[in-house]
């Protein structure tokens, strides 16, 4: 590590990470000048701020170049027809060429050279020194005017010149030297009358290099700020359209809504799909996500877990899309920061087919293949469920045999017994209200569950059964089969929260029916 460049140890203390740079230096690029310490790293930055930093040496060049050959008038006011003159005169023209090399590189457009831009600072900066100490020479003396004007140029060189490289620092500290040097053995100026120089020397050059160094370092700093600044507004806006991306590729629906008021900011595409094909709602804002629910008491539910946990689900809902179709989804809420406003992100499944493949699925468990009535399971179902909202009103039942099947089996065959099932089963749905509940319990044994029907009512229902049966002979293919039924009839007591004891008293009816000859209606006491 070179002397001038500050340790590792003390750039952490002052604060860690300069850069996010790569390389060795990465963590501590800026030595103590406030250069970087890796060349490609100083390059980068002098190119980045071309415009600022050979904006300045453009003057330099310019203006010191052409000063420094303007005062060949003094030079001609002083030493004309003397033989120094025309020496003087071609050192000029001299440094006025480097300071029009450092004005031309520092002009350069389109493609700008870092390193040269350096080197032609460096050499005007030397044609000036060396031709400062040839001045001293061809005057021949020294005055303190010499010494205060170098220190004044000295001063202005540290406050305006961009420092590229630590020579900068060096050569004005040599400059003074030089002056010094040569007056002291050149001239032979006595030591007490350069004291004041000296001092004044040093004290513009401590301070002129802790001002240039600090302007160095601020200048670098600040640009990797801004560079780092940069690459983070990148990533970020990187991230957001890749996320953007996948909102709206993602296959899943996905409804983007305003927490306070529940307008939808945004449907990904899969949403607009399910929610609004005819994209009704396309403009954001136009849509209120609340009335895609069709109960009232679900969105209300959400909104509380989103308002309590910022988050809802999985869960089934039932939704209707803009059209009002009927859509079963698994819900999932989450409560989210977007675009400055308090949101709400909702991710959606459609189950629709599940749900009705499930229902079909609970349908034929309950329902009889050969008659589709209700089958026993399903009968006592919808019975317990009738009954347990019909609260104390009466509700009765009825149990029907056909009587004699056997032989119908017997004498047509089983398959002329089935249509006979299956026309019995429709003569009596012809009689029954909508909500009785009819089914085939057993072969050729069907219940009915009555809400909200007296003893009497059910004994005059069973009767029109019976007689609907027994009064015109079925007719299957071709053939005419008599059938008559056998009925029992029971309430169910009030006490009673299920059926089943209702369904054996009327058992009980029924068999008395048969045993009294059959085709009859017998009511449970
Ligand atoms: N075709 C057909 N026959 C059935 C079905 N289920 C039960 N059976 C028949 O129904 C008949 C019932 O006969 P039984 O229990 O002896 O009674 P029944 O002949 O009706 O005489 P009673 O009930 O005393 O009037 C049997 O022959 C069963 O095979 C069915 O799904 N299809």
């Amino acid at each position: 590590m070179k002397f001038w460049q500050r340790s590792p140890a003390a750039q952490a203390a002052e604060g860690g990470s300069d850069t996010l740079l790569p390389g060795p230096d990465a963590a501590h690029p800026i030595g103590r000048l406030g250069l970087f310490l890796r060349a490609e790293d100083e390059a980068d930055y002098v190119q980045a701020n071309w415009a600022q930093i050979a904006g300045r040496l453009r003057l330099l060049g310019l203006v010191g170049g052409g000063a420094f050959f303007m005062a060949s008038v003094v030079d001609w006011l002083h030493l004309h027809g003397q033989a120094p003159f025309l020496g003087l005169l071609a050192l000029r023209l001299g440094v006025l060429a480097l300071g029009l090399h450092l004005w031309r590189t520092a002009r350069a457009v389109g493609v700008h050279s870092p390193v040269a831009l350096r080197y032609a600072l460096i050499l005007f900066e030397l044609g000036v020194i060396v031709a400062f100490r040839l001045v001293n020479v061809g005057y021949g003396n020294y005055s303190p005017n010499q010494g205060l004007s170098a220190l004044l140029m000295t001063l202005a060189f540290y406050a305006f010149v961009p420092m590229l490289a630590p020579a900068n620092f060096w050569l004005l500290p040599l400059a003074t030297l030089t002056l010094l040097a040569q007056s002291l053995w050149w001239f032979e100026v006595p030591m007490k009358e350069l004291a004041t120089l000296l001092v004044m020397a040093t004290f513009v050059h401590i301070l002129g290099w802790a001002a240039a160094a600090q302007n160095a370092r601020g200048r670098r700093l600040a640009w990797l700020d801004s560079r780092r600044l940069a690459r983070e507004m990148k990533e970020r806006r990187a991230a957001e359209s890749n996320l953007q991306h996948l909102f709206e590729v993602c296959p899943v629906p996905l409804v983007l809504s305003a927490q306070d008021d529940g307008l939808v900011l945004r449907f990904n595409q899969a949403a607009q799909n399910l929610l609004d094909p005819a994209g009704r709602f396309s403009e954001p804002g136009t849509a209120w996500a609340g009335e895609f629910y069709v109960d009232a008491q679900v969105r209300q539910q959400v909104g509380e877990a989103l308002r309590a946990r910022g988050q809802v689900g999985p869960m089934d809902a039932r939704l209707r899309s803009a059209e009002g179709d009927p859509i079963h989804v698994m819900l999932a809420a989450r409560s989210l920061h977007f675009d400055g406003q308090d949101a709400v992100l909702t991710s959606l499944v459609e189950i629709t087919e599940r749900k009705r493949r499930e229902l079909r699925l609970a349908r034929l468990v309950q329902t009889d293949a050969l008659t589709g009535l209700y089958n026993r399971t399903g009968f006592f179902e919808r019975s317990q469920a009738l009954l347990a909202k019909a609260d104390r009103a009466d509700c009765s039942v009825l149990l029907m045999d056909a009587d004699h099947f056997k032989r119908v089996n017997d004498t047509y065959g089983h398959a002329v017994g089935d249509v006979v099932l299956q026309q019995i089963a429709s003569r009596m749905s012809t009689v029954l209200r909508e909500g009785d509940v009819l089914g085939r319990i057993g072969g050729e044994e069907f219940a009915v569950f009555l809400p909200n029907t007296s003893k009497r009512a059910a004994r005059l229902l069973a009767e029109r059964i019976r007689q609907i049966v027994d009064r015109h002979a079925l007719r299957v293919q071709g053939q005419r089969v008599p059938m008559s039924l056998s009925i029992g009839v029971a309430l169910v007591l009030p006490t009673e929260r299920t059926v089943d004891a209702a369904l054996s008293r009327a058992d009980a009816a029924m068999y008395r029916a048969k045993q009294s000859g059959r085709n009859r209606v017998e009511v449970s006491a």
